[in-house]
């Protein structure tokens, strides 16, 4: 498509409403966690969150032109409890940061940017056939959100890292031959807010449970720099955005208003 929807000012998220009518929606995704709304919920502690993942199903790396995303076989994994209704399955994580590591998540709370934020993606298998079909339904997607600060190297994502010299630009793949273990990434701590929201990202469908862990992970300064160092655009081609050549050195949305939404917590 002729101006494709980026993080720039002239494609940015304050244009997405243009091409995409849902980003202008009431359940939009992020939002600041304004933490004094927040209610705890006996159901949410009743049932506690389970996570299984099978390392070795974490298939292929790839730049999106938006980010790096790992795509993982679906297969033998799966997600239950806390606020959800049956079986949800990981399609795939990536994460979103900013151009220095004041800001760069995507969720804040009580006002607070982090460094950056992982998402992993999961679809409810109870229901639907797979992640396309999923996201079409408000009980389609589940997203476990991790804020990322600054702080010690974190072991699992340098498998990430080490992999993205070789997907420097936009649409750039590769196989990942070390099982990253995502189950590695999450935080020591379960709490979370969860609420109701969306994709972050174009066509931004309201179709996603959030559950945004409460306790950030630690990653160090080198690896956000190696986040900003994937290209927005193709080998070969010059580049379309108007960022310090084509670097993508920024890829949040900004925060969206939680209206009318309920936000519960679950663990202190
Ligand atoms: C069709 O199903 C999906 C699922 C996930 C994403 C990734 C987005 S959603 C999110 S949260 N953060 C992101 O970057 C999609 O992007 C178009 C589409
Ligand atoms: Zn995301």
């Amino acid at each position: 498509s002729a101006a494709e929807w980026g993080y720039t000012k002239r494609n940015g998220p304050f244009t997405w409403a243009k091409n995409y009518p849902t980003a202008a929606g009431i359940r939009q995704s992020p939002v600041d966690i304004d933490t004094a709304l927040a209610t705890s919920d006996s159901s949410l502690e009743s049932k506690p969150l389970r996570w299984k993942y099978v390392p070795q199903n974490t298939r292929t790396i790839v730049n999106s032109g938006h980010g790096w995303r790992v795509d993982v076989d679906s297969e033998g994994s799966e997600l239950v409890g806390g606020p959800l209704e049956g079986t949800y399955k990981l399609q795939q994580f990536h994460c979103h940061w900013g151009s220095s590591s004041d800001k760069g998540s995507e969720h804040t709370v009580d006002g607070q940017s982090y460094a950056a934020e992982l998402h992993l993606v999961h679809w409810n298998s109870s229901k639907y056939a797979d992640c396309g079909e999923a996201a079409d339904y408000p009980d389609g997607l589940t997203v476990l959100g991790v804020l990322l600060k600054v702080g010690a190297k974190n072991p699992e994502l340098q498998k990430v890292i080490d992999l993205i010299p070789s997907i420097s630009h936009r649409g750039e793949k590769t196989e990942v031959k070390e099982a990253i273990d995502p189950a590695k990434m999450l935080p020591k701590t379960l709490s979370y807010w969860t609420y109701l929201g969306s994709l972050t990202v174009p066509p931004c469908n309201e179709s996603v449970t959030w559950i945004l862990f409460k306790e950030p992970v630690e990653v160090s300064e080198e690896q956000l720099a190696a986040f900003r160092s994937l290209r927005c655009y193709k080998r070969g081609e010059e580049c379309p955005c108007d960022e310090v050549d084509g670097l993508l050195i920024s890829n949040y949305r900004p925060t969206l208003p939680l209206g009318t939404r309920e936000l519960r917590e679950c663990g202190s």
